[in-house]
């Protein structure tokens, strides 16, 4: 397994956010996480690449491995673990820079200093993500004045110019049009030949068309985990059956 939770627990200001996480996310798989406002998803997420460190008055027990290894544990270099498992948030937030230094932020901050190696790695994500051929000419603009569909595949070329091993995805398409999100749901498809993606989404037939594997999480806790294909045709349990018909959250 690519990532672990085993007996993963988190409190912020003495609530109880996450109970007992056990799960078990595949490399190179969609991972979708779903369930209603509340329930812990963003929690869990950050809590895979060490983002909640930031918050005050937050604490974890248990573990999540990634290749095996506890990301909690003391050894950790935490700059280093986010650059193997990035993220890309909600709102499409570009630096207020050119689309360039936008793909290339992360590899300058990495020490590389070979403008041509540079060039290179920028047109090949920006390829990658499909907006190469709509932006080549213009890479010196700022990266603001992309409509909200380009600039979160903007942020989502400036995540993989790093070469992580996962990447992150909070509700990337609830602030696009149907038509953005669907480029974005192609891209999320053609992402998963060289990284694993965990999904939170609210958007049921987004986790349908689009993960392969996805957890229900009810009240900070995991209520199931299967196929997708499973869950919403054949959930096992009367929680995810009820969830997915829309019959609460
Ligand atoms: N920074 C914080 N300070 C205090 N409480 C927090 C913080 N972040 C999350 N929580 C609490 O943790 C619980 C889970 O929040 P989380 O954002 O993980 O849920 P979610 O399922 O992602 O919700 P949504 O779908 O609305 O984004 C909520 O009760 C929330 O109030």
């Amino acid at each position: 397994m690519k990532i672990k939770a085993e007996d993963f627990n988190v409190n912020i200001d003495d609530k109880q956010v996450l109970s007992d996480i056990n799960l078990n996310i595949r490399e190179k798989s969609i991972h979708s996480i779903i369930g209603p406002s509340g329930c812990g998803k963003s929690t869990f997420l950050k809590s895979i690449n060490r983002m909640n460190d930031l918050l005050k008055n937050f604490k974890c027990s248990g573990s999540i491995s990634l290749d095996g290894k506890n990301v909690y544990d003391d050894d950790i270099d935490v700059v280093s673990l986010r650059k193997r498992v990035g993220m890309v948030f909600q709102k499409a937030n570009p630096f207020p820079k050119s689309i360039f230094e936008n793909v290339a932020y992360g590899l300058k901050i990495a020490g590389e200093d070979d403008s041509g190696r540079i060039n290179e790695v920028v047109e090949n994500c920006l390829k990658s993500v499909g907006l190469w051929d709509e932006i080549k000419d213009k890479l010196h603009q700022s990266a603001l004045k992309l409509s909200g569909g380009q600039q979160q595949r903007l942020c989502i070329a400036r995540s993989i110019a790093v070469n992580p091993e996962v990447i992150l995805m909070d509700e990337p398409c609830s602030a696009l049009d149907p038509l953005s999100t669907l480029k974005i749901e192609d891209l999320i498809q053609e992402l998963k030949k060289d990284y694993t993606i965990v999904l939170v989404t609210h958007n049921m037939q987004q986790a349908s068309r689009a993960s392969d594997f996805t957890s229900f999480f009810l009240d900070g806790e995991i209520i199931e985990s299967a196929r997708t294909s499973q869950i919403f045709s054949n959930p096992e349990e009367e929680k995810t059956q009820n969830y997915i018909s829309g019959r609460f959250g």
